[in-house]
């Protein structure tokens, strides 16, 4: 069964104790390998170190920070740079597709099959209660991992070249998430998800 017959707006995903909803392909009006080329030489990358149980650790991916608001992430703050052209093209095409507002983006650049994202929840506080973020991925296709903090629940969705994902609902306080090194050789992926910080 093809539970995604309809790739071309946002379904929802059912799932207990939150929301979910993907979209196999966002419509934009430039193709998803001319976006990947675009944002791979017009950001300005850093590998951010964060301290976690007393130390310090190079994250195994890149990133970058963009939007109208400062953020917590990992026990660092973060102060973005502001949105590029690209970025507010590519915001205003998610919040036309999901309805919602976002003011901030942070991207995440998997290098190859090697790097990964722990599990976590997008839960700080300045995200508010119920947090809708939006996931937007191009290049290769890697795994997101949803798992249920009490039960044994575990989903697990490939979100490949120009698919969006909306997370929201309750989603951030009852599950975590995450994307795990795969043991195959995988191409590069960028990853955004947008967030309306208060
Ligand atoms: O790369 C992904 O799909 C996940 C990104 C993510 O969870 C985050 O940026 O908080
Ligand atoms: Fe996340």
């Amino acid at each position: 069964m093809d539970l995604f017959a309809d790739d071309t707006s946002l379904t929802p995903i059912p799932l207990e104790d939150g929301e979910l909803w993907f979209q196999q392909r966002l419509a934009l009006d430039l193709a998803p390998d001319e976006v990947m080329r675009r944002l791979l030489a017009e950001t300005d990358w850093r590998h951010e170190q964060i301290h976690v149980w007393g130390k310090w650790h190079a994250q195994p991916r890149l990133s970058a920070w963009h939007g109208e608001a400062s953020y917590r992430y990992s026990g660092k703050t973060f102060h973005p740079q502001p949105f590029t052209a690209l970025q507010r093209h590519l915001r205003q095409a998610v919040e036309l597709a999901t309805g919602r507002r976002f003011n901030s983006v942070l991207l995440n650049y998997y290098r190859d099959e090697r790097d990964s994202m722990g599990f976590h929840a997008d839960d700080e506080p300045e995200l508010g209660p119920e947090p809708a973020i939006a996931s937007l991925s191009f290049g290769a296709p890697r795994t997101f991992i949803l798992k249920h903090r009490s039960r044994s629940h575990t989903l697990k969705l490939a979100l490949g070249d120009g698919s969006l994902l909306l997370m929201a609902g309750t989603l951030q306080r009852h599950w975590v998430h995450g994307i795990n090194k795969e043991r195959t050789p995988r191409g590069p992926r960028i990853n955004l998800t947008f967030r309306l910080i208060a």
